[in-house]
């Protein structure tokens, strides 16, 4: 492996992280991004890239409030190569083509960033208009919409059906995906959730769509987070341990309802391992997009764990994926106990891991190898993160 022609995370950062937060979303993105810098060693001024997910798209429910032009302008950056990157495969695309830019000599460090503002947002409706407020809908939500379906609950909810009529899957197993990430967010000083969570809890929570009660779904966060992509030549100028992005893969799929298979995680499981000599047995921890706590599985079957229709049993009573387990998951809390930090939690969990800095929630062992995901329905995204 030649060091200079490879992609590396070098530096991560993070905001505070909560439910209406009484802070901008641009106050929150440059607490994260002067975090990461730190982190990396780096001055604002070797700053030559940014990239984010999801570019300029409109910040309906404070989803995109913060675009790569709004950080170039605000810090002064003076940037060789930047990309809002919305149509990107899914949120950690962006991190990809952060890797790509660096390894074709655009760029040396690359700041990618994703804010979140949807819990501030719900609470100012007339700043940001709710979907069903909208007039504008088209594209998938325009048959959707009319039925009252605006949630992605409402669609997910469809595959996970899906999947427990064809396959089985229960939902004592779902339930494993949400009592593990409390167990491990009440572990994380920076997580929203603070303590485990019950079968009973879980069993008796209020149904929101068939078969997901309230703990299967993620909650609208206030948040940033930044992940650092250098070039593997501009290694000498970093503090920190360096994480290489040593394969990435995504998808944007599109999908039909009668699909059994929650579809982007799959073609992104088969292309991931294409692009790497790694192999599922030498990956010591998972951090698996779960915006719902069906998600997961979709991933653990996607990208080869165990067989198609199988994730259910994988996960069964939970220990294979406890932080003690064979294939510790969700180390941070994910989605469902940290926060919905929209997948770039995942990427910078997977590198807190690696370095070894998990405190009282880090695994044990000498981890080398992670994979950080997001999405999984439609869009999708895939990274093989190693320390070498
Ligand atoms: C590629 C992609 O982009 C794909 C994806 O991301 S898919 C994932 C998309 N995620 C979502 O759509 C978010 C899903 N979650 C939700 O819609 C909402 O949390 C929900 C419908 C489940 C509940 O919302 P709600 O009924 O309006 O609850 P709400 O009135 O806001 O909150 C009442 C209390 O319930 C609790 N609560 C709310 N949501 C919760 C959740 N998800 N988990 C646990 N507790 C929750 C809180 O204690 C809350 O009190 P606070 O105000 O102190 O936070």
């Amino acid at each position: 492996m030649n060091v200079a022609q490879e992609a590396y995370i070098t530096g991560i950062g993070m905001s505070e992280v909560g439910v209406r937060l009484t802070r901008s979303a641009l106050g929150l993105t440059l607490d994260a991004v002067k975090e990461a810098i730190a982190d990396a060693g780096l001055t604002l001024d070797q700053i030559d890239g940014v990239a984010t997910y999801p570019g300029k798209m409109q910040s309906f429910l404070g989803f995109s409030p913060v675009s790569s032009d709004d950080l170039i302008e605000v810090l002064g950056l003076k940037t060789r190569w930047h990309i809002g990157a919305a149509e990107a495969t899914a949120q950690l695309g962006a991190i990809t083509e952060a890797a790509n830019a660096v390894k074709a000599g655009l760029a040396r460090h690359v700041v990618c960033f994703r804010t979140v503002y949807e819990a501030a947002a719900l609470a100012r409706p007339e700043e940001f208009p709710p979907l069903e407020r909208r007039k504008d809908v088209s594209g998938g939500s325009q048959w959707v919409s009319p039925f009252g379906a605006f949630s992605a609950a409402n669609w997910t909810a469809q595959f996970a059906m899906r999947h427990m009529k064809r396959y089985g899957l229960t939902r004592e197993q779902l339930a494993q995906v949400a009592l593990n990430d409390h167990a491990n967010a009440a572990l994380n000083p920076r997580a929203i959730v603070k303590k485990p969570l019950t079968m009973d809890e879980y069993m008796s929570a209020r149904l929101i769509s068939t078969p997901f009660c309230l703990y299967d779904c993620d909650r609208f966060t206030d948040a940033s987070t930044v992940v650092i992509v250098s070039a593997g030549d501009a290694l000498d100028e970093i503090k920190a341990t360096p994480i290489r992005i040593a394969a990435s893969a995504g998808s944007v799929e599109r999908y039909s309802w009668d699909q059994a298979e929650w579809a982007g995680a799959y073609p992104t499981g088969r292309d991931l391992w294409k692009n790497t000599d790694y192999k599922p047995k030498d990956v010591d921890t998972v951090q698996f997009y779960d915006g719902f706590a069906f998600q997961p599985i979709t991933w653990l079957e996607g990208l080869g764990f165990c067989e198609v229709g199988e994730g259910g049993q994988f996960i069964e009573g939970g220990k294979r994926i406890a932080r003690d387990g064979e294939l510790p998951m969700n180390t941070g809390g994910g989605q469902l106990g940290w926060g919905r930090l929209h997948g770039f939690g995942f990427a910078y969990e997977s590198v807190v891991q690696l370095r070894g800095d998990g405190g009282a929630r880090q695994i044990a062992g000498d981890p080398r190898v992670a994979i950080a995901t997001s999405g999984g329905g439609p869009m999708a995204a895939a990274l093989l993160l190693t320390r070498d």
